[in-house]
Formats: structure tokens, C-alpha cells, sequence
């Protein structure tokens, strides 16, 4: 039996470095006068102009507003234009995608020159691991395949295709069967030498040698999950640097960086520091060690429950013991009101015993944030909606739906309001999500189709998963899991080369074609057609019949989306595929709920289940025009979009849309900013507390820094109103908190500062220009017909009328009336 790798094997043949270090001519001198330049605060422009000396970090806290994004945009075109690096030596990462494409639009923004941009290493932690993994892994490890991450759903169909008693892998049949997560957790186990594959074996009490044979079947396959891309890259940069001095062996991409930049250090969990820890102490062209800039702000880390630490910016001299470390602070913020700033440094920083940075806003004196009570989340969320609904009648459309953001705790709060504002003011929203939510649905299907046609790392599995959603006969796992066995055997007897994805296909293919000569001679041949024994009775019949005319369907698709794979034309070949293989059934039947199963075509789906399919559907359909849109905007050189979709499906892409209001959670609305800013925190049912009770309420209550971090984040995502539900009556806060705070609403017409009225400052603040006397005119007047303005003057008051007249005047909803003015004003500011 073949054992797997313990580690990589060392020293193959890499490119030699004298081909590497990118020769000139420096693109840099275009950079010496950006005019963004001179924008930059005296405390920007000390970071963007830190010398790179090799063995030193630069360490920067940066709080809320500062402008970590522009100032590090801006020191890297300082380090190409002052220090003469070439584009290729600097590496970035960061933790999300959102926080990449920001990076990346500012700097084609500030550069402005596409050369140098593409040139640039921009990556997420992710995608870095990945590209290491996907050019340099054939030569580290047995396997040449290419590697795809599987997503969640496909893990479980994996176990469940693979966790039948006896199974035939490579050849042998092996007993066993295991959960997806505990095959995760040893995955991990194995891959990072926390464990053997023996002490796995006897710690999840399992076959050893079933448990080798299905990691040698991931490995081979390329099938990998988030974490193994880390430890497989890191394996790579530990492999390839393991001779300091002998240049021929290392990979010359990483022994050009002379900067690595991290951002939002502050995130960092302890797997994603190891990968830093790496790159920094690769080997380095002609210079003995990086350079390396980290920016965060301690007091915005709230992963900690994944393993990040607030203090990392501050220890980090212990990890990296031979770097000289500079500390340096960005000191202004541009995008806090004073008063914002000031209410959310006093209760989340200071009352909580966080240790406080200096930084001032850069604004002029604003309003407080408004302080709210409400008793239930129902009349929380109507609240919301109806002071949305004031604020942009009162400014006659200068504030537009997507100015606003409504900060849940949870992905469950978020649904609720989403739901809320769906079912009863017919509003849809824009919720950011962490990953494509249809993933985790029926509509997954379509995926598995892709990977098919795609005929890439993950198509044999891809058609693996759709067969069993094409067999509605009862045993399909049973199966689809002999389907595996027989292929598996056809496969280990030298039927086909290492499996790069397609070859399931050719063995299904071929072997119906032995069935389809059963005329001549009908014994001898079906004996031939290792399908037969599959599908033997005629009630299976139908299942061979639709497996032959999905495969062919994918043929034909798959031509017509060589020419053409825009996400339209996918759409309609997949419809196309599902109609014809009558896997439109199977989408059709509700979502299977924790134990139970429905058959598929056994249930009608309910209304309400219909509309959540559409709402994947469509949810997939925009998953498909965001990534095309970056695989174009980008200029992204994958082999072909679907493969680019393949990869990126699941990347959290924030895409605002100027007609929706936004719902996020606190988490995802990281590094994000908005006009208004609305933090619910009534009771979560009747009896319990606010969530921020603690924070806000109690004088002497013991202090929550984990809790106040989150509340920091969530506040300091609002440029210019900030609304905060408290618990309890406004005037039973304690002073230290309700003197931060209001209990009115802010007015457009009220004068704030010397700049003048609310209006006039957002319009100077947005940088849009104050709409026509006859917009606000009309703004008010359907603020009057609504009847909402006099009963919120002042927010603390208990049920507004809004939610009672709801519930009694069933005929003229005022939701309705609400999201009718809204859609309204829309088209007046238009
Ligand atoms: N020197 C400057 N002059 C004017 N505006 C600036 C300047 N620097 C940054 N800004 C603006 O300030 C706002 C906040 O910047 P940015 O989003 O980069 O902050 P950040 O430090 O990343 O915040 P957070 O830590 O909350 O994510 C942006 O709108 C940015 O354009």
C-alpha cells in the first residue's frame, strides 16, 4: 500500500534565478509626482516613506478612518518611485477579497498605469497559498494534478459518497467510515504533523488503511480544503529554502520580494502568521532579508474566537527576533465626526480598558449619535425603516438607499431583518454575505455541472455528485459509490494517465457504448458493460437513460461555451443540461432539512420554498456576473472564465447597489464605510437583554474588551449619523454614556456647525450637490402623507405608530406606503 507523502520531496529542478530578478527598465520614474501625493497627512507620509531596509518592520497602528488603504497605496508607489523596487518585490496580502479589490482599485486609481499594476503581487492569504500551490505543487509533491478548494456542501457529499462500509480505492478494497468533519480534522491533523496517520486511525477509531486510501484519493485528485492550501504552501516554501545558499533551488517568485505588506494585522489568526513567518524569512535575492510593513488597529480585532490577537501589532518584535521594529501611528481620521469618534473611543475603548491611540478627526463638530429604545426587534426594524424612509424624503433624495447600513450581530439577525423588510415594506436588500449562501442550497447542482463541463480538477467529482442527484431511485449512494469502485478499478489497471478531472466521463462514456451494441450479441456484451451490473434492472433503466443524456447534453454545451461563456450563455446551457437529464426535479424539491430526505418529486414544494429557490437561482446568477465582471475588469489570465468561477465562487464580493438598503453583519462590514449607520440592540426576546447592555448601561459593570472591540468596529463604519439602540430609557444611561449621546433625531434643516444645516454639510461631506427646492418639496409632502415625521421627533419613545397601524390597517398597509415612497424618491433623485 502507498503511503502518503510525509512531506515533500526536496530539491527538484526550478527555473534558474539568473532568468528571475526582473531586469529593467523600472517603470518607477512615471511615479515620482502622483497627485495624490500631496494629500497625504504628515503622519501618512512618514509610513509611505519608511525606508525598506532589509530585516525591518514597520508597524503601524491605524485607527478607524485613518486611511490605511490610501496611505499603504501610496507607499507603495513611494517604494517604486523613491526606493527603486520594481513592482515584482513587493508582495500584499490581506485577509479578504473585498479588502484586495479595494487595494487594487485604489492603486489603479493613484497609479494609474496598468503595467506596474498587473506587475503587482496583490493577493489574499488564500489565493497566495493557492498560486504557490498550483504552480510549484507538482514539483514538491507525488501528485501533478491541479488542486480546487471544495466548498462545504461538496466535503459532505464527498463523505457521503465515500463513507459506505467497503470501498474500492486504487484498486483495493478497504472498510471504513467516517464523518466530513472528523475526515477534516485529520486532514489537518495529519498535514500540519499534529498527528500520524496511525494515531488518526486510532483516535477517530477507524481503518487505517481506508483512511490512507481516501487521503491518497484527495491528494490525487487535487480535491483540497482551506487549510490544506496553507499547509501545503507552507510545506513548499519550507522544501524550496531548505539550502540558504543554494539559489537554484529556490523559487525565484518569492526570493524577489524584498516588501511584504500585510494589512489588518489585527486578524491574523496563528496558521496565516506561519505563512507571514515564511515569506519573511525566504531567502532574498542579492540582499540579506525584507523589509516588512504590517498595518491594523488592535482595538478592531474581532476574530479572536478564530485565533487572531489584538496584541500581534504590539509582540511582534517576539516573532521576528532579528527585525529592527518601528512603530508608527496614522494619527487623523477622515472619515469620523468628532462626536462619533468621541462616543465610540469613551464606550468601547476606554470603558472596556482598552488602551486608546491618539487620533483626531479631521471634521467639523457633527451631532451626536442618536440614542434609541425599543422594546422588541419588530419594532426595532420598523423603527429603522421608517427613519430610513425620513431621512431620504427630508433630503429629497441626496441620501439614496445604499448610504444606509443596518449592523446585525449575527447571520441570523441579518435573515430576520432581511425578511422584515422583505415580507412587510416588499424592500429588498443588499446583505452581504460571507460566502455564496446558494452554495449551501440545492442549487449547488449547478456547480457540480460546471465543474463537468469545465473538465477540470474536481469534474470527475462534479459528475459524481450529479448522478447521484440523477438516480431518484432508492440506493443511489450504494450506487453511485460501485460506480466509483469500477471506475477506480478501470482506472488502477492502466486504463487512463493521473487523473486530471475528465476521466470519469470517458469511463461512463465508454462503457455505455458497450451497452448500446447489445443487438448483436446481447449476453456477451452487457457482461462487457461494467454499468450493467449497476443498473441492472429495468427499473434503473431510466437512470442509465438520463446519465447518457446528461453526458451528452454536457457535450453539446460544452461546445457552444467554448465560443461563448458569458454568465448568460452558462445559465442557459445549464438550464438546457437540467431540463434534458430531469435534474429540474430534483432543484424543485425542498432543501433537505438535518435527518430528513425528501425523495426527490415526493413534495410540492410550499410558496415560501419556491421563492427561496428563485432567490438562489438568482443568487447564483450574480455570483456568476460578479466574478465575470472581476475576470474582465482584472484582465484575470485563468484559462477560461469558468475556471476563474471555479475558484473565486465563494469569495466574499461586497457589491453595493445604489437602490438597496445594506444589511451586514458587524464582521462583514469590516474596512467598509457609510453615511448612516444603524446598530440595533433591543432585547432579542421578551425578558432578555440587549446584547450591549453591558456596555452601555452599567457604571461599575465588569469590562467586556471583546465586546467593546466589536462595538468600535460597528460604530466607526458611519462617516456622518449613527444610530445606536439602547437598552433601557435614554435618561437611565449612565452620564458617562448618554452625555456621548442623543435622544433626538437629527433634522436636515437643523444648523450644526459653521458650515451650516445637516443637508448642506452631507452634501458637502458625500460631495454631491443639494437636490432642487421641488425634490425636497416633494420629499416632504410624501413625508407628510406618511405620517411618520411627528410621531419620531423623538426617538426614545416606546412603539411608534408605524408597526400598530400595520397590524390594524390591513388594507392600506403603511409598509407598503413606506417602500412605495422609497421606490419613488428613487426615481425622482434619479
Ligand atoms: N489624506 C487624506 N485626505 C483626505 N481623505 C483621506 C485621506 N486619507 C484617507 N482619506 C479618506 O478617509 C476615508 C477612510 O480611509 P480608509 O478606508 O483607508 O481608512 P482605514 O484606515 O482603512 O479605516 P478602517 O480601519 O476603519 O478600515 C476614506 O474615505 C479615504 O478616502
Amino acid at each position: 500500500m502507498t503511503e502518503l507523502p510525509e512531506s515533500p520531496s526536496s530539491s527538484p529542478e526550478l527555473p534558474s534565478p539568473s532568468s528571475s530578478p526582473s531586469p529593467s527598465p523600472s517603470p518607477s520614474s512615471s511615479l515620482s509626482s502622483l497627485p495624490s501625493y500631496s494629500l497625504l497627512s504628515p503622519s501618512q507620509r512618514e509610513v509611505a516613506e519608511f525606508p525598506p531596509s532589509p530585516q525591518s518592520i514597520l508597524a503601524v497602528r491605524a485607527g478607524p478612518g485613518s486611511g490605511k488603504t490610501f496611505t499603504m497605496v501610496n507607499r507603495i508607489a513611494t517604494l517604486m518611485s523613491k526606493y527603486a523596487l520594481e513592482p515584482e518585490e513587493i508582495l500584499v496580502l490581506s485577509m479578504t477579497n473585498r479588502a484586495v479589490n479595494s487595494l487594487r482599485g485604489s492603486l489603479d486609481f493613484i497609479i494609474n498605469n496598468n503595467e506596474i499594476s498587473s506587475k503587482l503581487e496583490l493577493r489574499t492569504f488564500h489565493s497566495f497559498c493557492a498560486s504557490l500551490v498550483d504552480q510549484y505543487g507538482h514539483l514538491y509533491f507525488q501528485s501533478s494534478v491541479k488542486r480546487r478548494l471544495m466548498d462545504d456542501l461538496s466535503w459532505r457529499s464527498f463523505s457521503n459518497i465515500f463513507s459506505a462500509k467497503t470501498i474500492s480505492i486504487a484498486g483495493k478494497k478497504v472498510e471504513g467510515s467516517l464523518t466530513a468533519s472528523s475526515l477534516e480534522r485529520i486532514l489537518q491533523g495529519i498535514k500540519s504533523g499534529e498527528f500520524s496517520l496511525k494515531q488518526a486511525s486510532d483516535k477517530f477509531k477507524v481503518n487505517k488503511d481506508y483512511l490512507n486510501e481516501l487521503l491518497l484519493y484527495l491528494e490525487q485528485n487535487g480535491m483540497m480544503r482551506y487549510q490544506d492550501f496553507i499547509a501545503d504552501a507552507i510545506s513548499i516554501m519550507d522544501s524550496s529554502s531548505l539550502d540558504k545558499q543554494d539559489e537554484t533551488s529556490w523559487i525565484p517568485q518569492l526570493a524577489k520580494y524584498k516588501v511584504i505588506i500585510i494589512d489588518e494585522i489585527q486578524d491574523m489568526h496563528y496558521s496565516l502568521l506561519k505563512v507571514i513567518k515564511k515569506v519573511a524569512n525566504y531567502p532574498t535575492y542579492g540582499q540579506s532579508g525584507k523589509h516588512l510593513t504590517f498595518a491594523g488597529d488592535p482595538n478592531q480585532c474581532i476574530y479572536e474566537f478564530l485565533g487572531s490577537s489584538p496584541e500581534l501589532l504590539q509582540k511582534l518584535s517576539k516573532d521576528f527576533p532579528n527585525y529592527e521594529t518601528n512603530h508608527y501611528n496614522l494619527q487623523e481620521t477622515f472619515r469620523l465626526t468628532p462626536q462619533i469618534l468621541e462616543a465610540a473611543t469613551e464606550i468601547a475603548v476606554k470603558r472596556q480598558g482598552l488602551q486608546s491611540i491618539p487620533l483626531q478627526s479631521v471634521k467639523p463638530d457633527w451631532l451626536k449619535p442618536t440614542a434609541y429604545t425599543k422594546d422588541s426587534p419588530v419594532e426595532e426594524y420598523d423603527y429603522i425603516i421608517s427613519e430610513i424612509t425620513r431621512l431620504i424624503l427630508e433630503s429629497g433624495g441626496l441620501l439614496k438607499p445604499a448610504d444606509f447600513i443596518i449592523l446585525a450581530r449575527t447571520n441570523k439577525e441579518t435573515q430576520a431583518i432581511e425578511e422584515h423588510m422583505r415580507d412587510l415594506y416588499g424592500l429588498k436588500a443588499n446583505k452581504f454575505s460571507s460566502s455564496a449562501t446558494w452554495a449551501s442550497s440545492r442549487v449547488h447542482v449547478l456547480l457540480d455541472i460546471v465543474n463537468v463541463i469545465n473538465q477540470g480538477p474536481g469534474s470527475d467529482f462534479g459528475l459524481l455528485c450529479s448522478i447521484l442527484k440523477i438516480d431518484k431511485k432508492p440506493g443511489a449512494k450504494l450506487r453511485v459509490s460501485k460506480l466509483f469502485t469500477l471506475y477506480d478499478q478501470w482506472r488502477s489497471t492502466g486504463n487512463s494517465g493521473p487523473c486530471q478531472g475528465s476521466n470519469l466521463e470517458e469511463f461512463i462514456t465508454s462503457e455505455i457504448q458497450k451497452l448500446k451494441v447489445k443487438s448483436t450479441d446481447k449476453k456477451a456484451t452487457n457482461s462487457q458493460s461494467k454499468l450493467a451490473s449497476i443498473y441492472k434492472s429495468p427499473d434503473h433503466k431510466d437512470t442509465l437513460h438520463s446519465i447518457t443524456v446528461f453526458l451528452n447534453s454536457i457535450r453539446d454545451e460544452r461546445v457552444n461555451l467554448k465560443s461563448n461563456d458569458t454568465p448568460k450563455s452558462i445559465i442557459s446551457s445549464l438550464y438546457e443540461i437540467m431540463s434534458k437529464s430531469d435534474l429540474l426535479e430534483y432543484l424543485n424539491t425542498p432543501d433537505i432539512k438535518r435527518g430528513h430526505s425528501p425523495k426527490v418529486g415526493s413534495v410540492t414544494p410550499t410558496d415560501e420554498q419556491r421563492q427561496r429557490l428563485d432567490r438562489n437561482i438568482a443568487a447564483f446568477y450574480l455570483s456568476l456576473k460578479n466574478s465575470y465582471s472581476q475576470f474582465i475588469d482584472y484582465d484575470i489570465q485563468d484559462n477560461s472564465f469558468l475556471e476563474y468561477f471555479l475558484k473565486t465562487y465563494n469569495d466574499d464580493i461586497a457589491v453595493s447597489n445604489p437602490e438597496l438598503i445594506n444589511i451586514s453583519t458587524i464582521h462583514m462590514a469590516k474596512g467598509l464605510e457609510f453615511p448612516v449607520v444603524f446598530l440595533p440592540g433591543s432585547p432579542s426576546s421578551f425578558g432578555s437583554s440587549s446584547y450591549w447592555a453591558s456596555l452601555l448601561s452599567d457604571e461599575k459593570s465588569i469590562p467586556e474588551p471583546s465586546k467593546g472591540r466589536l462595538f468600535y468596529v460597528a460604530c466607526t463604519r458611519a462617516k456622518n449619523l449613527l444610530y445606536i439602540g439602547i437598552p433601557g430609557h435614554f435618561d437611565d444611561l449612565p452620564s458617562s454614556v448618554s452625555d456621548l449621546l442623543t435622544n433626538k433625531v437629527p433634522t436636515m434643516s437643523s444648523r450644526i456647525n459653521e458650515r451650516g444645516s445637516l443637508l448642506e454639510n452631507l452634501s458637502f461631506d458625500l460631495n454631491r450637490p443639494i437636490p432642487s427646492r421641488a425634490k425636497i418639496k416633494e420629499g416632504s409632502s410624501l413625508l407628510k402623507s406618511l405620517n411618520i415625521d411627528q410621531s419620531n421627533r423623538t426617538a426614545t419613545g416606546s412603539s411608534i405608530t408605524i408597526a400598530r397601524k400595520y397590524h390594524t390597517v390591513s388594507t392600506c398597509s403603511t409598509h407598503k406606503v413606506i417602500a412605495a415612497s422609497i421606490h419613488r424618491i428613487k426615481r425622482v433623485v434619479r
